[in-house]
C-alpha cells in the first residue's frame, strides 16, 4: 500500500497547501515571482490560501477574497502557469489520493486556464478542460 491519504478536511489541506509552497519557493522559475516581485508575506498568504482551498475543496465559504486582481500585475506568461500547475499535480499526487485529490487538480486547471484567458495568455472559447 502506497502511504496516501485523502484529504478529508482543513488539516489535509493545510498541508497541500504547505507542501505547495515549499515547492514555489524551491522553484528557480516562481521563487522570484513570490519573493522578489510581489515580496508575499507568508505568514498572511497561507492562511489565505488554505481558506481559498478549504472553500473550492469543502463548499465551506470561509474565503472571501478575490484571486485574479492580484494576477494581473505580475508579468505572468503561459510557462509560469504550466510550472505552477506541474508543481500543484506533483504536490497532491506525492501524498494524496481520492475523489477530491482529483477534485483539486481539476480546479487549478480551471483556474488557471480562465487566469490565463482573462490575461490574454490563451485563447477564450476553446472550453475549460475538464476531466
Ligand atoms: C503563474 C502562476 C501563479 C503565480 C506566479 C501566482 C502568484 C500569486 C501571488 C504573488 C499572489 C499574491 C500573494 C499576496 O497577496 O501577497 C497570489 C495570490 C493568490 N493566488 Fe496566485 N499565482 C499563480 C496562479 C494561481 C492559480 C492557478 C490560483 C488558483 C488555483 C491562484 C490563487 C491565488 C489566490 C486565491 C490568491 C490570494 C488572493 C487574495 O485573496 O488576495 N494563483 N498568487
Amino acid at each position: 500500500m502506497e502511504n496516501k491519504t485523502e484529504i478529508k478536511g482543513r488539516t489535509e489541506v493545510e498541508l497541500l497547501v504547505n507542501n505547495f509552497y515549499d515547492r514555489v519557493n524551491q522553484d528557480p522559475m516562481l521563487s522570484p515571482i513570490f519573493n522578489v516581485q510581489a515580496q508575499v508575506n507568508w505568514p498572511a498568504h497561507l492562511p489565505n490560501m488554505y481558506d481559498f482551498w478549504e472553500t473550492l475543496l469543502f463548499g465551506r465559504a470561509v474565503y472571501k477574497g478575490f484571486p485574479f486582481p492580484k494576477h494581473t500585475t505580475l508579468n505572468l506568461r503561459a510557462e509560469h502557469f504550466d510550472r505552477w500547475l506541474e508543481l500543484f499535480n506533483q504536490t497532491v499526487d506525492a501524498d494524496f489520493t481520492g475523489l477530491l485529490a482529483e477534485e483539486a487538480k481539476n480546479k487549478a486547471l480551471n483556474i488557471a486556464t480562465v487566469f490565463q484567458m482573462r490575461l490574454g495568455l490563451k485563447p477564450v472559447g476553446l472550453g475549460i478542460v475538464a476531466k
